[in-house]
Order: C-alpha cells, then sequence, then structure tokens
C-alpha cells in the first residue's frame, strides 16, 4: 500500500517548493527505508474580495486600510454582515483567514456610530487575548478605549476598565470568577453590552466546555436582567458542524458561515512514519519505534540547511527543548552560524517576545522554531515554508491550525505529520483519508452532567435569584433535578418567586472551570512555599503521585510527597532525563444501562452509568528514546468515579466460534484479544470526539459480572461524564472500525506502543493478543453489519422500562 500511493504520487509529483523541501529531507533516507506512507498536493487557492460594507462607517474602513486591509475577503463580509444585523454567528474558516476583521468589523461599527455601546472579548488564553487587544489598539478607532480585564490586571487600572473601556478583553476565568460575581459594578457595561467575541471557540470541549457552555448562559443572564440581549460572534479556525456546536456552546441558534475565500498557497503535505529500531526494546520487549521528536529534530535541521523557514509542532515542553536542541546538534557539524538560527518556544512568553519571534521569523533572522502548541493560537505567523508536526495534537482542528502556518502565495511550502508511537498516530499515516479528507470532529461537551450543572446554578443563583423563568437556559428538567438536590443539601432556598443563594461566601472561588468543579489539590514549591499551580483531585494520583515529573512553564520538578486529605503535592526543582507514566488498576461496575443495541448474532452495545474505581499502583521511567528503564511501585489510595461509558459485550459463541464470522479463539487467547482491542479502542476515540486519550479510559474482562459476558468498557474520566462515552456508542461501527484498522497496519510481529501496548496500562501491558484483537474486532463489526449496522437496533431504556426505535446511529 505504501509504496502503491508514493509512485502514484511520485509521478504527478510537481516542482514547487514544497516537493522540493521534501525531496531534499528525504534525501539521506537509504533506499527501501523511506518513512514517507502518503504524500498530498494541495493546490493554491486565489483571494475572493468584497466590497467594504455600506453600513460600515469610513473611520472603521480607514482604520482597517491603514494597516494594510484594502478590501475585505467575502466571508469576513458575510459573517460580518450577519452579525451586523442582529444575528448569532459562528464564522468557521481555515488559519490566518482573517477571522479577527470578521468580528472587528461589526463590533467597531455599532461602537462608532452608537456612542454608548460596549462589547466584550473571549479568549481561551490571557496570551491570545492581550494579542487581540493589541490588534484593535493598533486599529486607532476613536472612543472604543479597549482594555484587557484579567488576572494580570492591576486593580487601580480595574475601576478604570469597568468605568471607561468600552471593549473589554478578557477569558472565562475571569467572566467567571471575576465579572460576574460582582456584576453591579458592571452594570453600565452590561446595559450596554451589544456584542459578545467567543474566540478559538474550538477550544471550550469536554468538561471545560461544559463549564464554559454554563458560564455563558450565566453571562446571558446577567446581561438579560440589564435589560440587553448581546449578539454573539464566534470564531474557530475548525469546528466540525459549526451551527451545531456554537448552538450548543451558546444556547442560541447560530448562522454558520464556513466558505472560505481568502488566498492560500500550494501545499505538499507528507505522513511519515518513523521506523522500529531493532536496538531498544520497550515494554515485554515490544520494539520502539524512532520518537517524533528525535525525527522532528533531524527534518527540521536538514529544512533549515535548504534555507527554509519551519515551524516545529512538538507535543511537550520538554520536547520543543530537546527538538531544538537535536536540530542545533545536527546543525553545528554543518555550519554553527545556522545552528544559532534555530530556537525553542513555549508557554509562558510575553506578548512582546511572541512579536519579536515572529518578527524574527518572518525577516529569515530565525530559521527554525520548535515550539508547543502555545504557537497554535493568535500568533500572526503565516506564509512559512515548512511545518512539522511531530505527534497528531490530538484534534484535526489543532492539526491543520498548525499546518495552516505553511503556505506562501506562489511558491508552495510543506507540511510533514511525524507520527508518535501511538494507535492514533498509526492509524492516521495509514489512512490519508482521515488526515486530508475528514471533517473536523464534532466539538463534544455536555451543559447537562450535573456535576457541572451543580455548581454553576449555585454560582447562578448567587448572582441573582433564580425564577423559574430562568431554568429553560439551563436545560429546565435537568436544572431542577440539580436545584433538588442544592436544596436538599442547604446550599440554597427555594421561596414561592426561586431559588436563592444562602451563605455569605459566593461560591465562585471554590468553582474550578478547567477541572471538575471540586476542591484542587495545590502544588507547591517545598523550599520556597511556591504555589506553582493546581492539580484536579481526581488527576491527582496520575499528575502528582510521589516521583513523578511535573512541568511548568517549561521548568521541570519532581514530586516529593503527595498528601490528598490536605490536597497538597510538594516538589522540588530537578530535570531528570527520564518522563514518569503512571499505570493504574481499575475496575468497573454497571450502575444503569441507559440505552442497549441487541445484535442477534451475539454482540451487545450499550451506554450507561457506571461506577469505576481505580488505584494508581506505580509508574514507568521512561526516556526520551522511549526506551523503558524501570517499573517504581507505589502505595495511593483507591478512587471512586461515577461516570458515563459504551460498552460491548460478545458472547462466548462468537468469540470461540470457528464458523465463518466467529473469532475462533481459544479461551486462553480471550483475555489478552479483549485486553488489546480496549486499549486501541482508547487510542482512537480521540479521533471520534475530541478528547485525550488521558481524559478517558477502559476495562477489559472475559467474563463481567454485571453483564454476564466478555465485555469491554470504555469510559469518560471526569464525573458525571463529559460526552465522550456518548460519543464512543454514537459512533460506535467507524469508531471499532478504525481500531480494528490501526491495529493491522502496525507492522509490529506481537504488539507495541504504535498499536495495542498502552502508556497508562496498570497491568503492564499483559496479557496482549494483537491477532486476536482483531479477530474479535472482525467477529463484532461482522455481527452489528449483519444487522444493518446500529441505526435499525432497538434502545431499552431502563430508567422508564420503555422500548423505543433508536433514532441516532
Ligand atoms: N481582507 C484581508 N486582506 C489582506 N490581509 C488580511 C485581510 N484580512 C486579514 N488579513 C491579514 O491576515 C492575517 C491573519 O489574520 P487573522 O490573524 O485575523 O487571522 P485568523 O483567521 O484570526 O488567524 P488564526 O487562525 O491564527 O486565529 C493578518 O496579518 C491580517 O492582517
Amino acid at each position: 500500500m505504501r509504496c502503491a500511493k508514493l509512485c502514484d504520487v511520485g509521478k504527478q509529483r510537481v516542482t514547487g517548493r514544497g516537493s522540493r523541501l521534501l525531496d531534499r529531507v528525504l534525501a539521506g533516507v537509504p533506499e527501501g527505508e523511506s518513512p514517507l506512507t502518503h504524500v498530498a498536493e494541495l493546490p493554491e487557492r486565489d483571494a475572493g474580495t468584497a466590497d467594504w460594507p455600506e453600513w460600515a462607517p469610513d473611520p472603521v474602513v480607514s482604520a482597517f486600510r491603514s494597516v494594510g486591509v484594502t478590501r475585505p475577503w467575502q466571508h469576513q463580509v458575510a459573517a460580518a454582515s450577519r452579525a451586523w444585523s442582529g444575528q448569532h454567528v459562528i464564522l468557521a474558516t481555515g488559519t490566518a483567514s482573517g477571522k479577527s476583521l470578521a468580528y472587528q468589523l461589526p463590533v467597531l461599527s455599532r461602537l462608532t456610530s452608537e456612542r454608548r455601546a460596549t462589547a466584550l472579548y473571549l479568549a481561551p488564553t490571557k496570551a491570545l487575548g492581550v494579542d487581540q487587544l493589541a490588534a484593535v489598539t493598533r486599529l486607532g478607532v476613536e472612543g472604543v478605549r479597549p482594555a484587557v480585564f484579567d488576572g494580570d490586571t492591576p486593580s487601580a487600572e480595574r475601576d478604570w476598565v469597568r468605568a471607561h473601556s468600552r471593549w473589554v478583553f478578557t477569558n472565562p476565568d475571569m467572566l467567571h470568577r471575576g465579572i460576574l460575581p460582582a456584576h453591579s459594578r458592571w452594570a453600565t457595561f452590561f446595559r450596554r453590552l451589544a456584542f459578545v467575541v467567543v474566540d478559538e471557540c474550538h477550544a471550550y470541549r469536554g468538561v471545560f466546555g461544559s463549564h464554559v457552555a454554563l458560564l455563558l448562559r450565566r453571562l446571558r443572564r446577567v446581561a438579560r436582567g440589564y435589560g440587553a440581549s448581546p449578539v454573539f460572534v464566534l470564531a474557530s479556525a475548525t469546528v466540525s458542524d459549526p451551527a451545531t456546536s456554537a448552538g450548543r456552546l451558546t444556547g442560541l441558534e447560530c448562522a454558520a458561515v464556513t466558505e472560505d475565500a481568502s488566498p492560500r498557497g500550494a501545499r505538499t503535505v507528507a505522513l511519515w512514519e518513523p521506523p522500529l529500531l531493532d536496538e531498544l526494546a520497550g515494554e515485554q520487549g515490544a520494539p520502539v519505534r524512532r520518537s517524533a521528536g528525535a525525527e522532528a529534530a533531524r527534518i527540521l535541521a536538514d529544512l533549515v540547511v535548504e534555507g527554509a523557514r519551519t515551524l516545529a509542532f512538538v507535543r511537550s515542553r520538554r520536547g520543543a527543548e530537546l527538538t531544538a536542541l537535536g536540530a542545533r546538534r545536527v546543525l553545528a557539524e554543518v555550519d554553527g552560524g545556522l545552528a544559532r538560527r534555530v530556537a525553542a518556544y513555549r508557554a509562558g512568553f510575553l506578548p512582546e517576545e511572541r512579536r519579536a519571534l515572529e518578527r524574527s521569523l518572518a525577516s529569515g533572522e530565525l530559521l527554525g522554531v520548535a515550539t508547543t502548541n502555545a504557537l497554535e493560537l493568535g500568533v500572526d505567523i503565516c506564509g512559512l515554508d515548512a511545518v512539522v508536526v511531530a505527534g497528531y495534537p490530538g484534534t484535526l482542528a489543532s492539526f491543520w491550525q498548525q499546518a495552516g502556518r505553511a503556505g506562501r502565495d506562489g511558491d508552495g511550502a510543506l507540511v510533514v505529520f511525524v507520527a508518535r508511537d501511538d494507535p492514533l498516530d498509526t492509524y492516521l499515516v495509514h489512512h490519508p483519508d482521515a488526515v486530508l479528507n475528514r471533517p473536523v470532529e464534532a466539538t463534544v461537551l455536555d451543559p447537562a452532567n450535573p456535576y457541572v450543572l451543580g455548581p454553576h446554578l449555585a454560582c447562578a443563583a448567587a448572582e441573582l435569584p433564580l425564577t423559574p423563568r430562568c431554568l429553560a437556559l439551563f436545560g429546565e428538567a435537568e436544572a431542577r433535578a440539580v436545584l433538588d438536590d442544592l436544596v436538599a443539601d442547604g446550599v440554597v432556598r427555594q421561596r414561592a418567586t426561586g431559588w436563592y443563594w444562602v451563605a455569605r461566601e459566593r461560591p465562585h472561588a471554590s468553582v474550578s472551570i478547567r477541572g471538575s468543579g471540586a476542591e484542587q489539590v495545590c502544588v507547591v514549591e517545598a523550599d520556597t512555599g511556591r504555589l506553582l499551580g493546581t492539580v484536579d483531585p481526581g488527576a491527582a494520583c496520575w499528575q502528582v503521585h510521589p516521583g513523578a515529573v511535573y512541568l511548568h512553564q517549561g521548568s521541570s520538578y519532581v514530586v516529593d510527597a503527595l498528601d490528598l486529605t490536605d490536597g497538597l503535592a510538594l516538589v522540588h526543582a530537578e530535570d531528570p532525563e527520564w518522563s514518569t507514566s503512571p499505570r493504574d488498576v481499575v475496575d468497573i461496575s454497571v450502575v444503569r444501562t441507559l440505552t442497549k443495541q441487541k445484535h442477534p448474532g451475539g454482540v451487545s452495545a450499550c451506554l450507561g452509568e457506571v461506577e469505576v474505581t481505580s488505584q494508581v499502583v506505580g509508574y514507568l521511567r521512561r526516556l526520551p528514546s522511549g526506551e523503558v528503564l524501570d517499573h517504581v511501585p507505589l502505595d495511593l489510595p483507591e478512587r471512586s468515579l461515577r461516570t458515563r461509558a459504551v460498552w460491548y459485550t460478545v458472547s462466548d459463541e462468537l468469540l470461540h466460534g470457528s464458523a465463518p464470522g466467529g473469532a475462533g479463539l481459544d479461551p486462553a487467547r480471550v483475555p489478552g484479544a479483549l485486553h488489546a482491542a480496549e486499549h486501541a479502542a482508547i487510542g482512537l476515540l480521540p479521533l471520534f470526539a475530541t478528547c485525550d486519550r488521558w481524559d478517558i479510559g477502559g476495562v477489559s474482562t472475559a467474563l463481567h459480572e454485571d453483564t454476564g459476558e466478555a465485555t469491554v468498557f470504555v469510559h469518560d474520566g471526569h464525573p458525571g461524564g463529559a460526552g465522550f462515552a456518548d460519543r464512543g456508542f454514537a459512533a460506535l461501527v467507524p469508531w471499532l472500525v478504525a481500531t480494528r484498522e490501526a491495529i493491522a497496519s502496525c507492522d509490529c510481529p506481537a504488539g507495541c506502543p504504535s498499536c495495542v501496548q498502552s502508556p497508562k496500562c496498570g497491568n503492564g501491558n499483559e496479557p496482549l493478543d494483537k491477532a486476536g484483537a482483531v479477530a474479535v474486532l472482525d467477529a463484532v463489526l461482522g455481527v452489528i453489519r449483519e444487522d444493518g449496522g446500529v441505526q435499525h437496533g432497538r434502545v431499552l431504556d431502563q430508567a422508564t422500562g420503555e422500548r423505543c426505535a433508536l433514532t441516532s446511529g
């Protein structure tokens, strides 16, 4: 397969700069050892411009002209005009397609024509908010007084911002903790609020997305309390089904503008799988691939030698440092001057430092930069000669955001995606359509999760009493049920007119919108007493167990002690050469089956509530090459989690049967086959739900006491779930097909991290049966397909005991 595709592409390869650069990078690879699995040529696209809309006041148009924008692009006018006419709108077009102008134009026009109107801008990161403020300030439109209001704003300035700024740039954290609880101090601002801009809205997914969805409903309620109904303008480089995603996030009907009319240079996209190494052994003696970071360093160095301005995106901060270092080392042997033109970039940079970096990349003074995704959002770096993406960044949205930095008008650019040792990456480099022709994944969030809804209803009640009329905003029935619990807990009091917050202290400070909502574990440097950060209590045993290497703002620390009772992890600064990966053992019981599809032939697929009991039992120390140093045991308490899971059961006849369609497995092979199928399924779910494999977990067993059959569970890692299991259930067939393909297309003999080994398996990746997993998945998929796919299944709702036809597949 590999060869055929390459030859096809080879024939039609054009001589653009992208393919010339790729040839240079491949020059040193021995014949027959090409790491390429696919090469695609993406054509150039011309700009589609439009006239400035008639409603845009002259001073605003002149401001844009003064920064070099002579004519807007068509999608900018389409989105801006919708927002101007009062329609909520989401603009979902590519990286660097000028999304900022699309919201700046209606907002600045309104602020110019209505001298009292105000606007709010929300960014997922502080840095992006500061960058966008700088862009609006540069436009210099009179009377707007744009200002940042975030955790870094000195208190002396805060009063000024509240009183005078007409366009406030902030983030969800500040809106939650600083603005909504003190809304009476913002009364004038809220009364005149005309627009809310939600930038990079695909960042709001999973539990964080569910929090932000409820936060936006709280914002709408407070604004309504002051008589305002602002228009929402959302922007994202890439979200799937944008109108639905925006609707779920804001609770409002949103129009979508998706046709991208910005110009784009031609790009050569190469998919690259590093070779398996003979000399290194991973867990259970499995082969290890050359690390994506090491491969990226070499590619980066080759591109720099060619004079190509290149960004290499690497998954971790440490990885970014190591990749830059690796590239510099290679270059030092060629030309010391070139080595100095490579740098690392990671989180924690100040806006001035980002600007300086943008300038030196644009001028060519810097040729190569290895970076984390800190450079993904809101950095005006585009038109580069090459981008190397080392390791799938988790979502297709992020992948295109990163790849979109490459592409110059006229002469092409190169994008190289280097697979990591991981089933999802393996799948992607062997299935180019899943990278090149697939719509980006749906943004999954679940504002009805009672664990998230409860804290937000408490905050809402503390902001303004909740009346029965408001409940529709928060999902009527779910909100009533959660309020009943809050009343029973004595947190809110119900009166004839509604629900009232009773305590003196407001609940906001104890609600973390970036985690589960529970009290956080503080990570403190023991020597200095400095608070480095906080960790979700549910994740503490994972992230800050004794001995864990903890990274903060690019610096490395090692955990000395974890005290779960006091919520404290003590660390010291240390940068060992290894990283650590925790191992846990997990048990699962079914609390309630919500939907069940029973397929004649021996397979059932279910979605439901489960109780997961897990215990971190040790951790692996691993070198950057992937080599495992040792396993260190730990003694930590069990943790119990009530969440949602998707699971399938397989009958003994189907597992053992040798008739056509049966897996034909000897009973002794079943545990290893199910275990391998479970690991790969966890690795592949992020292809369908915007989650990380660390957001989910799994259990497989040859006989589960609740189902009475061989069962594979994949569960959400957050209390109440974040929608990931639901998404897995909805996409069961394509998900299992991709899982099977990822296993089958890995060329290792008996299982490795690229297919069925899991980096967090509590059983030390034992037993695993790679061929058995393919046999089980073939048998399961055969039965489901025989039954006409999932759409024709029946649903058993055990909560009501009713049977109804399944409507979603
Ligand atoms: N109509 C236009 N004509 C020419 N240049 C434009 C136009 N609109 C925007 N630009 C320029 O395109 C670049 C990218 O714009 P912008 O940063 O708004 O894109 P974006 O879509 O928000 O990017 P990202 O995906 O990184 O968030 C900027 O330098 C901007 O000045």
